[in-house]
């Protein structure tokens, strides 16, 4: 059966195991980091030696995906399902079992989909049924879209008190692209503020849905949640593979073992996968020997063969994490066949610079960043050097909660001190002029802060597309604006002129000509690279004065006077002025107490490490952080 180096790595509870993607350089030996497989901790029904997938043709199969706004309580249900088919124990109740990450479970935010099989019987049959619980954010929508390929329907999971919001939305549309069934679920109804009939006529009117198909649940207590499994076996289609055909197997994920190396999850669309025999990537053309298949339950479960219509897990030797692409379709050699369709790309659309706080830990960091994009494909790496900061990256996000999550994962897991910069979107030149990225941004709100989210708006330059009453209390809007407008602090404006209430989401919606101009930072004189900003021309005046203000506040005092000045075209717009210090740790240890004084002395040094010099002034990694922040 299953090798020991294979057992240990499958059972090992923390941590081995890396995400692979695409971007980065790979074939990198990789030692630390916690992902699906570290699940395997936690107590799953005992009978596993029972479960054959051969005993699950197409017709007793069942793949759905949950997709929902944020918090609107996905990680909540799956744990339930969980819970109801006996995949996990009681013990783990509440314990948000498929969201692993640190920053996931610390931010109560799904970043990674995660996968997990599970068996019900219903009507005297057994069925599998294999969930895909997935993120809700708008920058990891890509996410989404991959889970939604291995499956034929999905639940959406609408809050009884919040409603549909942007996200809902976006979702929604997502998977009626894919043409996937979709069963409404309306959850918290547990909730005293919870308004299950408004949702109901919310779910009719915007999503064209019957409101009998509802289910009306909340999965935290888990009232009524027993009729979702039978809704599901009821109302989604089995996949339509035939085990007997040439194998078409469909690259869902993957991730990076360091005793097995890399480890795909892939939807057996047709055929059969079994420990043994060999499999050619459509991608690479290159031929492997697979030694192990299983399924996620929601551990790494070892079965000896994967049939059409399944997801499972697949060890094939591959050693270098290069050779693997999400969507990617694998055969068998001697039947060729013509690839899946695959899935896209995802495309950056935030841009930062990424620096070591301390130039020394330039291969370090070089090492961490490495590491945390072979578990991230959408994430962009190229080298980068400042004169400011030194050497350092360019990265591309897909937005900037998501470049927060990479700031803190770099920290968390790996220890690293980074400055990032502010993020800026990717202009383009057109001959003398340059063009910007614009997106249609849709906006869900409570009607009474209509008036406050028009002026919103209206000052980042958006063009109103569409206002529309989603009933008597609620609105949705529509505006074309620059993207640069929705990547510094918009959604922390929305949020803060709604209380919280209103939603927002975006999609590409192309280029456009601005009249775009640099913004420079000049320190003593000297320009500040990695501080320099592209912006809208009539942006520049409030902004060059706000950025030397804020510099000022941030800029500790020195040995001598540091001007800051903030200036478009060699023209200055604003000058602040931070006066001279004469500072001298030591000056109040009189006499002869030599160990004071050179634990003062120390301690200054050590402070001195963490600050960046550019010129001869010197920044503080939080000077940046705050830089980069808003209202500081
Ligand atoms: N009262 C109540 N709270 C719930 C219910 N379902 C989820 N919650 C809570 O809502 C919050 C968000 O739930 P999650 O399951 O993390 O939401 P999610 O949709 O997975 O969030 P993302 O993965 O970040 O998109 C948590 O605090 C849950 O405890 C419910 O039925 N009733």
């Amino acid at each position: 059966m299953l090798s020991s180096v294979v057992r240990r790595a499958l059972e090992k509870p923390y941590p081995a195991q890396i995400k692979l993607g695409l971007a980065g350089p790979l074939g990198l030996t990789v030692n630390s980091y916690a992902l699906r497989l570290q699940s395997r901790s936690y107590a799953s029904k005992p009978k596993e030696a029972e479960l054959n997938p051969e005993d699950f043709p197409p017709e007793r199969i069942r793949n759905f995906s949950i997709i929902a706004h944020i918090d609107h309580g996905k990680s909540t249900l799956a744990d339930r399902l969980l819970e109801l088919t006996d995949t996990i124990s009681s013990a783990m109740k509440n314990k948000q079992v498929l969201d692993k990450l640190k920053v996931e479970r610390e931010r109560g935010i799904t970043v990674k989909a995660q996968t997990a099989t599970m068996v019900q019987e219903y009507k005297g049959e057994k069925y599998l049924l294999n969930l895909v619980d997935t993120p809700g954010h708008v920058d990891f929508s890509y996410e989404v879209s991959r889970s939604l390929a291995a499956c034929q329907g999905c639940l959406l999971l609408v809050d009884a008190c919040r409603g549909i919001q942007a996200q809902t939305l976006a979702n929604f549309h997502l998977a009626f692209a894919q043409d996937l069934v979709i069963i409404p679920v309306i959850n918290k109804i547990d909730l005293p503020t919870a308004e299950p009939e408004r949702v109901v006529k919310q779910i009719e009117s915007l999503l064209e849905m019957d409101s009998s198909s509802i289910l009306q649940i909340s999965a935290k207590s888990g009232m009524n949640c027993e009729g979702i499994i039978p809704s599901i076996i009821e109302n989604i289609p089995c996949p339509t593979g035939n085990s007997k055909a040439p194998l078409r197997a469909l690259v869902v994920d993957s991730w990076f073992d360091t005793y097995v190396g890399v480890i795909s999850l892939m939807s057996i669309v047709d055929g059969t996968v079994k420990k043994g025999s060999a499999i050619m990537s459509a991608n690479t053309g290159k031929r492997y020997e697979i030694t192990e298949v299983g399924l996620m339950r929601p551990h790494g479960t070892p079965t000896t063969a994967l049939y059409a219509g399944q997801v499972g897990y697949v060890v094939c030797n591959m050693k270098d994490a290069h050779e693997l692409m999400s969507g990617d379709t694998f055969f068998d050699p001697q039947e060729p066949v013509e690839a899946l369709p695959g899935f896209q790309v995802p495309k950056p659309m935030v841009f930062a610079g990424l620096f070591p706080m301390d130039t020394d830990d330039f291969t370090r960091l070089q090492e961490a960043i490495t590491k945390l994009t072979l578990n991230d494909s959408s994430v962009q790496v190229k080298k980068e050097t400042s004169t400011a900061l030194g050497q350092g990256w360019r990265i591309g996000f897909l937005g900037t909660l998501h470049m927060d999550v990479f700031r803190q994962r770099l920290e968390q897991e790996y220890g690293a001190e980074v400055i990032i910069t502010q993020p800026n979107v990717l202009y383009k030149e057109r001959k003398t002029e340059l063009l910007e990225p614009m997106v249609l941004a849709t906006i869900v709100s409570p009607s009474d802060c209509l008036g406050q989210l028009l002026e919103l708006c209206n000052s980042r330059r958006g063009e109103q597309q569409d206002l529309s009453y989603i009933d008597d209390t609620r609105v949705l809007l529509r505006f074309r604006m620059p993207m640069a407008e929705v990547v510094t602090d918009f959604y922390d404006e929305l949020k803060s002129r709604s209380a919280g209430y209103a939603s927002f989401d975006y999609e590409e919606m192309g280029y456009e000509h601005s009249d775009l101009v640099k913004m420079d930072v000049l320190l003593n004189s000297k320009p500040v690279d990695a501080l320099a900003v592209i912006m809208h021309r009539s942006k520049t005046r409030y902004a060059g004065r706000e950025l030397a203000a804020k510099l000022k506040r941030v800029i500790q005092r020195q040995l001598f006077e540091v001007a800051i000045q903030t200036s478009v075209n060699n023209k200055v717009i604003a000058r602040e002025t931070v006066s001279a210090l004469r500072k001298n740790v030591t000056a109040k240890c009189y006499g002869g107490d030599v160990t004071r004084k050179m634990k003062l002395l120390n301690k200054q040094k050590e402070g001195k490490k963490r600050m960046k010099s550019i010129g001869s002034v010197q920044l503080s990694q939080d000077a940046f952080y705050t830089l980069m922040s808003k209202d500081k």
